[in-house]
């Protein structure tokens, strides 16, 4: 099967603390994954490492067989970061169609010019998440649940082929999250890999392949049959190495 992400013996430390030890992991095209976890277990720096925003001090990452510190098609990977959504100035006037622009800087040469191509590549991605007809509408103005429709179009305006994100439903009503995790596993269904962090171990339960549960280090990765049926579980949560706290 084709391996997107090869995580090799990684290792991160910010200063003497260690919050990474020895992860070890692929990602393979077509994955659902969830990556569950106690607040401050790993999570968001495992992300920021696969992305190469951050450079882990020991180990190895492959995107598409490239190491990531050469990787330069950025772009075939799409990221919604963790609290997007808090990040939207009320004051600040940017447009729908200008906020998923800028996921298309990885592969423009001239930023600030926005071509017909762009135009329409836009367009296409508002229509994925059914938000075209908030084109020019501001982004502050819209409700959680539309911004973050929004910002998934951000992520795959430029067309990846991996959607990464980072509790993506953190101040999302229940039903509008039902909604998103159906919209997500339409994008897994027509081919798109999708790594997931949440809390929402029940929302997610229902559409996840993959479940790989870290604490530090990776306690589990496995299917998500194995995962629910697995005596491990019950392990796990008994030696409480996967307490879900939320924010
Ligand atoms: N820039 C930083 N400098 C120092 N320590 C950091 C930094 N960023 C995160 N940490 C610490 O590293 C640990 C792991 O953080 P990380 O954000 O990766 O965890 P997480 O599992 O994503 O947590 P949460 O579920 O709360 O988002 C935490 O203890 C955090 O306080």
């Amino acid at each position: 099967m084709d391996v997107l992400v090869e995580i090799r013996h990684l290792f991160f430390w910010y200063g003497q603390r260690l919050v990474l030890e020895d992860i070890n992991f692929d990602i393979k095209r077509g994955d659902f994954l969830a990556i569950l976890g106690p607040n401050g277990s790993g999570k968001t720096t495992l992300l920021k490492c696969i992305l190469g925003l951050l450079k882990p001090q020991k180990g190895e990452i492959k995107l598409f067989g490239v190491p990531v510190e050469e990787f330069s098609e950025k772009w075939r990977l799409g990221y919604v970061p963790q609290r997007a959504i808090a990040l939207v100035d009320p004051v600040f006037p940017l447009s729908v169609e200008e906020v998923v622009g800028f996921g298309l800087l990885p592969k423009k040469k001239f930023p600030r010019f926005l071509a017909r191509a762009d135009k329409d590549a836009i367009l296409k991605a508002l229509k994925q998440v059914e938000m075209e007809n908030y084109l020019h509408q501001r982004i502050s103005k819209l409700s959680g649940g539309q911004q973050q429709r929004v910002f998934i179009a951000r992520a795959l305006v430029s067309r990846p082929e991996i959607l990464i994100l980072d509790e993506p439903t953190t101040g999302i009503d229940a039903a509008t999250q039902e909604r998103f995790y159906d919209l997500l596993a339409e994008f897994n269904q027509k081919g798109l890999t999708i790594v997931i962090v949440t809390h929402d171990i029940g929302i997610v339960n229902k559409h996840v392949k993959q479940v790989a549960c870290l604490n530090r280090r990776l306690v589990y990765h496995g299917t998500h049959e194995e995962f629910c049926s697995s005596p491990r579980l019950q392990q796990i949560i008994g030696e409480h190495h996967l307490v879900i706290h939320r924010h």
